[in-house]
């Protein structure tokens, strides 16, 4: 059946995960959470600015759906997420992005796009007008109906991804199906954080050995480690949370439904 499938499919990917960042898995546990559907407890207590494991790495220039077209801007499929609004335009891309330029705090631009005249990122780019909302962020979200395309300001680490072998959204949908035994999943434990306004953790980034090298793709070179760090001490059973909005650019996608921290700035 579907569970099984999953299931050893997933346990082959997950051991490599574990393999490489030998975590202390035993200190985390898989839960159904009070937030929202599952998420990660504690099994011991752990007391404020200690690791908990790594929640992601980044990489340098990685990612398929993104292609540089047009100077210092890279084609992003997809949205910048909510707020962060600084502008709204009805003119063509090219000519948005050199507003972009001149615009001191923007980021990047998204459009709607529902005829995927932009989704080829390698063609000439549509003169046609649209409407552009220009950003001073570049939150990154991909869109599965492939109807809005961004343009975001190059920046020095494109990347972070935490797991390209079993624990990236392109084998484990999110959220990941309920059906998964969260003993298995336990590798992939950064899938289920959830997000607080008023987190128990942060992201720290550490540096890496030059040697380091990510199972599946060691020609990718990795800058950096994401460490979970506790804000607070914790007890067994509490769970680890993350404000959604601190997390650098690119480590989580769009998420619809959940509280917003910087209402200020989302009313724009
Ligand atoms: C990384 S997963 C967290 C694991 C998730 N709870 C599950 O059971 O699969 C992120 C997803 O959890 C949900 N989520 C996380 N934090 C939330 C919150 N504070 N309120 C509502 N939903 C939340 C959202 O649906 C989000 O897309």
């Amino acid at each position: 059946d579907d569970a099984h499938q999953h299931r050893r499919e997933y346990q082959i990917m997950y051991a490599e995960a574990e393999r490489v960042k030998k975590e202390d898995l035993s200190l985390l546990e898989i839960k159904s959470s009070s937030i929202h559907g599952r998420g990660v407890v504690l099994t011991r207590p752990v007391k404020q600015d200690s690791s908990v494991g790594v929640l992601y790495y980044e990489v340098v220039g990685d990612n398929e759906d993104r292609v540089q077209i047009e100077e210092g801007y890279w084609h992003a499929r997809g949205y910048i997420t909510d707020g962060g609004m600084i502008d709204r335009r009805h003119m063509s891309v090219k000519d948005a992005i050199t507003r972009c330029d001149e615009l001191p705090d923007c980021q990047g631009i998204t459009f709607e796009d529902p005829d995927g005249l932009f989704s080829n990122a390698h063609s000439k780019l549509p003169s046609i007008l649209v409407d552009v909302e220009f950003k001073d962020k570049n939150h990154f979200g991909t869109d599965p109906q492939d109807s809005w395309q961004s343009f975001l300001k190059q920046q020095e680490n494109l990347d972070a991804l935490y797991f390209p072998l079993g624990c990236s959204s392109s084998f484990l949908p999110n959220p990941p199906p309920s059906s998964l035994d969260p003993i298995l999943m336990l590798p992939c434990w950064p899938r289920y954080n959830n997000h607080s306004c008023d987190p128990t953790a942060k992201v720290v980034k550490v540096p890496v050995e030059d040697s380091f090298a990510l199972p599946g793709v060691p020609w990718k070179r990795v800058v950096g480690a994401y460490q979970v760090v506790l804000l607070k001490d914790l007890d067994e059973g509490e769970e680890i949370t993350l404000n959604y909005e601190a997390l650098p650019n690119y480590m989580l996608r769009r998420v619809e439904g959940v509280e917003k921290c910087n209402k200020l700035h989302d009313e724009l």
